[in-house]
């Protein structure tokens, strides 16, 4: 027999899209996106401004209604759920803390509009305060504390209930740079202790790739790509997603008899292609863009010389330029002090077959 638990139904989280469209007048906002995100999943929705990200999350959150389309929790329709009945937990960029309330009672909010006893009250706050490391500032008051703290609170506020899910919309956009890298980690954390499923929008590749279980790749309204953060980096399938997580050299070239060639002929590494022949684009990333000094003739590789070599710290940056005038990036970590290419040697371009990525469209 199950467990009595309080007044709704145990929720384990399970979030589905089904075809989701909204448009704002004549602009599409969102277009067609489908997505199924399991239980204690964390995804993170990714993409640059204005591709969708905040909308889909909205409409998850029933602060915005789709024109067509269904949010599934748990397989029940809730796409007409007012907000307020779907008790999913919802964190935005801008804390939205009450600034006459303690951190405490910021944090009891939800549970006493859910009229709950005051001593269940009291041990949930215990428990979450100390959950986000706030129970010595439970007295304070919002502007008493960093922005990190700040929001900390609201990550208690919002998880307190003990929701299934738990929406976040750029939480950290707010906070510098080490801050945001030190709360990413402690949410990370949290999500690993509390197990909510958590769907996280943010236009920051590194934070969407460090902390997520998937990642979905947003452009124009549109899902372009939903994977693992590894396969998103390593293998794109969509030329959007490519460009636009990390960066890539990306080579025109025609497929002939399934070998790869660049428009000016020269024969490029490619893993087996067993598509049509035709137009393509082959990616691949400046770490595993090799540059071979002066082997000219060489039978795979682009020929050219080295235009430009910056110095980044960790790294060198080699920039490339081909005969045909292709500009390509080389990125080689400092591991010594040893520079191998000047500044206008002739090299030969080349990479491992399995580190190129062929798009076409
Ligand atoms: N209330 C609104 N009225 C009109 N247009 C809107 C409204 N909300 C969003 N849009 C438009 O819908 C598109 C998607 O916006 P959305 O906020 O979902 O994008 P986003 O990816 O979250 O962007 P950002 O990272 O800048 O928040 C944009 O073109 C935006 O201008």
């Amino acid at each position: 027999m199950r467990a009595a638990t309080s007044s709704s139904e145990v929720k384990s989280g399970g979030i589905a899209l089904s075809n989701l469209q909204k448009r704002y007048g004549s602009a599409v906002a969102v277009s067609d996106v489908s997505l199924s995100i399991s239980p204690g999943e964390f995804i993170s929705l990714l993409g640059p401004s204005g591709s969708g990200k905040t909308t889909t999350l909205m409409m998850i959150a029933g602060f915005e209604m789709p024109d067509s389309g269904q949010v599934l929790l748990d397989g029940n329709d809730i796409t007409r759920l007012p907000a307020h009945r779907r008790e999913l937990g919802v964190i935005f960029q801008n804390y939205a803390l009450f600034p006459h309330m303690t951190v405490a009672e910021n944090v009891a909010y939800p549970l006493r509009m859910r009229r709950m006893a005051k001593s269940d009250v009291e041990s949930r706050l215990r428990r979450i305060l100390d959950q986000v490391h706030l129970g010595a500032l439970a007295s304070r008051y919002p502007h008493q504390m960093s922005g990190g703290q700040q929001q900390r609170v609201a990550i208690a506020r919002a998880l307190v209930f003990d929701p299934p899910v738990l929406l976040l919309d750029e939480p950290l956009g707010a906070l510098d740079k080490k801050l945001r890298q030190h709360l990413r980690n402690e949410i990370k954390t949290l999500h690993k202790e509390v197990g909510k499923t958590m769907i996280y929008v943010t236009h920051d590749q590194d934070e969407a790739l460090a902390m997520s279980d998937r990642v979905a790749v947003m452009h124009e309204g549109r899902i372009r790509q939903v994977s693992a953060p590894q396969d998103i980096y390593r293998k794109p399938t969509d030329l959007f997603v490519a460009g636009f997580v990390g960066e890539v050299n990306l080579i025109p070239a025609k497929i002939a008899s399934g070998k790869l060639r660049s428009l000016a002929g020269e024969t490029l590494p490619a893993p087996q292609w067993r598509g049509a022949d035709g137009s393509a684009t082959l990616c691949v990333r400046p770490e595993h863009l090799h540059l071979f000094k002066g082997v000219a003739g060489a039978s795979e590789g682009i020929q050219g010389c080295l235009a430009a070599v910056t110095f980044v710290g960790d790294a060198t940056v080699y920039e490339f330029r081909s005969q045909s005038g292709l500009q390509l990036t080389s990125k080689v970590l400092n591991v010594s002090a040893e520079q191998k290419l000047d500044l206008g040697d002739l090299c030969v371009a080349s990479w491992a077959p399995n580190d190129a990525t062929v798009l076409t469209e």
